[in-house]
């Protein structure tokens, strides 16, 4: 049964694919898909053929074939929040995100916040008419930003009508974590896309945990390589959710 983000209780795990070249990329996924994720999310700023988009929607049509009934999300971070150096333009990477909505059945695509408003509208519309959902997102690897401005952020994706909120923040302190944990807990009451939130490196692992009991959808894990810092390898998430849910069912 494939599970779309927010359709339940609990939160999914994602793994993420990094690799370079073809075969790396198909390594991968064998690897992840042995240890059954929720969803898989291809880092394509990571594929060193980008640029031919044949290539893309070639290996992406694979990905979605070797995958099954596990969603994926297709994702092109850009270098301004934290991704790989791409050869392509902002605007080309959406045409390339709007390209893998029309041709391919892959379920979500990813598109930052950042990028210009006719670009996000360009994106939604071209989404919308191939059945594609899109999760918008902010990237912020250096810090963590107010409550209100990480508010105004998943706010900024309902607005948008985009399908799912996602923000990716930076903790300097313990502090920092629970700015993180508690803004996501008061969207989750007032918002009603589903969210996915993470505080990264090592004091935001914790969140990668309990995130999903203060709203969190979904989590990033390791299945084959990390793709961001704090990433937990998806056995030992696992046990931890378990032991999360079983305790939070327990009076
Ligand atoms: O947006 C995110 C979240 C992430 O940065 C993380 O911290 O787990 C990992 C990325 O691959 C993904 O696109």
């Amino acid at each position: 049964m494939s599970k779309m983000i927010g359709a339940s209780e609990q939160p999914l795990i994602c793994t993420p694919l990094v690799g370079k070249k073809r075969e790396n990329v198909l390594g991968e996924l064998a690897d992840v898909l042995a240890k059954k994720p929720d969803i898989i999310e291809w880092r394509a700023d990571f594929f060193e053929e980008i640029d031919q988009t044949d290539r893309v929607i070639n290996l992406a049509k694979e990905i979605k074939e070797m995958a099954g009934d596990i969603p994926l999300i297709f994702t092109i971070r850009s270098i301004r929040e934290g991704g790989q150096p791409i050869p392509l333009s902002d605007e080309e990477a959406i045409e390339l995100n709007a390209t893998i909505c029309r041709n391919t059945k892959i379920e979500y695509v990813d598109c930052e916040l950042s990028n210009k408003k006719e670009h996000i509208q360009y994106l939604r519309k071209i989404a919308a008419e191939n059945g594609t959902r899109i999760v918008a997102s902010y990237h912020n690897f250096d810090s963590t930003p107010s409550q209100k401005f990480i508010a105004q952020k998943l706010e900024e994706a309902e607005q948008y009508q985009l399908d799912v909120a996602k923000v990716a923040v930076m903790p300097q302190k313990l502090e920092d974590v629970l700015t993180l944990l508690s803004v996501t807990l008061e969207a989750k009451n007032r918002l009603k896309i589903p969210l996915i939130t993470m505080s990264m490196g090592k004091y935001g692992a914790i969140s990668r945990m309990i995130g999903g009991v203060f709203g969190s959808a979904l989590t990033f894990a390791v299945g084959a390589k990390s793709s961001a810092p704090g990433q937990v390898p998806i056995e030992d998430l696992k046990t931890v959710l378990e032991v999360i849910e079983r305790s939070m069912k327990s009076k």
